[in-house]
């Protein structure tokens, strides 16, 4: 539909209207100092969950260490969980500071299961501070005021216990620049879906950012679930359990990350949508007896013809980390 033919909407939720005035602030609203000064005795842990990033994680682990460790005693542990690289990502990350650990060797009693929701859920029974700040590993031009304005509601605010990055996201390739062009699956799938059935997180600015700050008492009183389903399916679990009160929203300024194809991002939407699905049916919504297929279908140009490629975009859920023998808990 032309921009022109499209229908107005309801206004926001009052609800969300009073939430965005509450609840939003800026990097640049958390300065450093003052930080410190609310930190008292809580811990920070940040972690960084990373599969093949050997070209960005150092510089990220590097600015978070020289920046919130070194100048200012302000992160208590940087933890990178190795998400099954082929590449010398754990190395390079362990050469800029951080505490690298292999996602396979967290629990390994446990059978394997695969994805960044894995990663982080691993990285619950590896970090071991009070508040984890989670920072994807493929940004560009990192500053460390993502992790500072992440903590800064947290820790200034005990009423606020889930803090959610946004951000202006530019969409870059081959030397061109679209200002607004990136988050495709954020527009086209996370946003219309929380808008149907979630509209009371209608004022996420950016529902699937990798950047992300909490509480670990509601972290691990959270299901996480596999692959990138993860971020939808925590955000819509933290509402459940803490309320919207509880979440806080910070702008970052700009993310530039490492974009991949759409076809990448076909099998993420699908698990996207698989989630939403799970949650749905959790929360008692669905009337349709029948569950979802899993299977994404796909094609590529093969000569004349097609290649069909078929993949499963099924998404697995680990429980809540606290209800898991031996979980130790935040001890930095
Ligand atoms: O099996 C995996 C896959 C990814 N990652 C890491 O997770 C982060 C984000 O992955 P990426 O593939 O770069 O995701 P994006 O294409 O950027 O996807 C966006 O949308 C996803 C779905 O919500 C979120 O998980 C991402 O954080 C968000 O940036 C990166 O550090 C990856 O190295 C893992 O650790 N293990
Ligand atoms: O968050 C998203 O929507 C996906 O990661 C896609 O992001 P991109 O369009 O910036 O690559």
């Amino acid at each position: 539909m032309a921009e022109s033919q499209k229908r107005e909407g309801d206004p926001l939720l009052p609800q969300v209207q009073e939430w965005l005035r509450n609840r939003m602030s800026s990097a640049a609203d958390w300065p450093v100092d003052k930080l410190l000064a609310a930190k008292g005795d809580t811990t920070v842990s940040v972690v960084l969950p990373a599969r093949n990033e050997r070209e960005t994680v150092g510089e990220i682990v590097g600015a978070i260490r020289r920046d919130l460790v070194e100048s200012a005693p302000l992160v208590d542990e940087i933890v990178v969980i190795d998400s099954r690289s082929v590449d010398d990502t754990a190395e390079v990350a362990a050469a800029a500071g951080a505490r690298v650990v292999a996602q396979d060797a967290v629990l390994p009693q446990l059978p394997p299961m695969s994805g960044k929701g894995e990663a982080l859920w691993k990285s619950m029974h590896v970090a071991r501070g009070d508040v984890i700040v989670f920072v994807d590993a493929d940004l560009r031009e990192f500053s460390s005021s993502f992790v500072t304005g992440l903590l800064g509601p947290l820790l200034t605010d005990p009423s606020v216990r889930y803090v959610k990055a946004c951000y202006d996201r530019p969409y870059v390739s081959g030397g061109t620049t679209v200002a607004h062009g990136g988050g495709r699956v954020t527009e086209l799938v996370a946003r219309p879906l929380i808008n149907m059935h979630w509209p009371v997180l209608a004022g996420v600015l950016q529902p699937l950012s990798g950047e992300y700050a909490g509480r670990r008492e509601v972290l691990e009183r959270l299901p996480f679930v596999t692959g990138y389903g993860v971020e939808l399916g925590m955000l819509i679990d933290v509402l459940e359990l803490a309320g919207l009160d509880a979440i806080a929203q910070v702008d970052l300024g700009v993310r530039l990350h490492r974009h991949q194809s759409a076809e990448a991002l076909g099998g993420m939407s699908g698990q996207i949508m698989q989630t939403a699905w799970s949650r749905l049916e959790r929360q008692g919504r669905v009337v349709r007896l029948e569950p979802p297929s899993t299977t994404l279908t796909q094609f590529r140009r093969d000569g004349d013809g097609h290649e069909v490629r078929t993949s499963s975009v099924a998404v697995d859920e680990r429980p809540p980390a606290i209800v898991v023998p031996d979980y130790v808990g935040s001890t930095v």
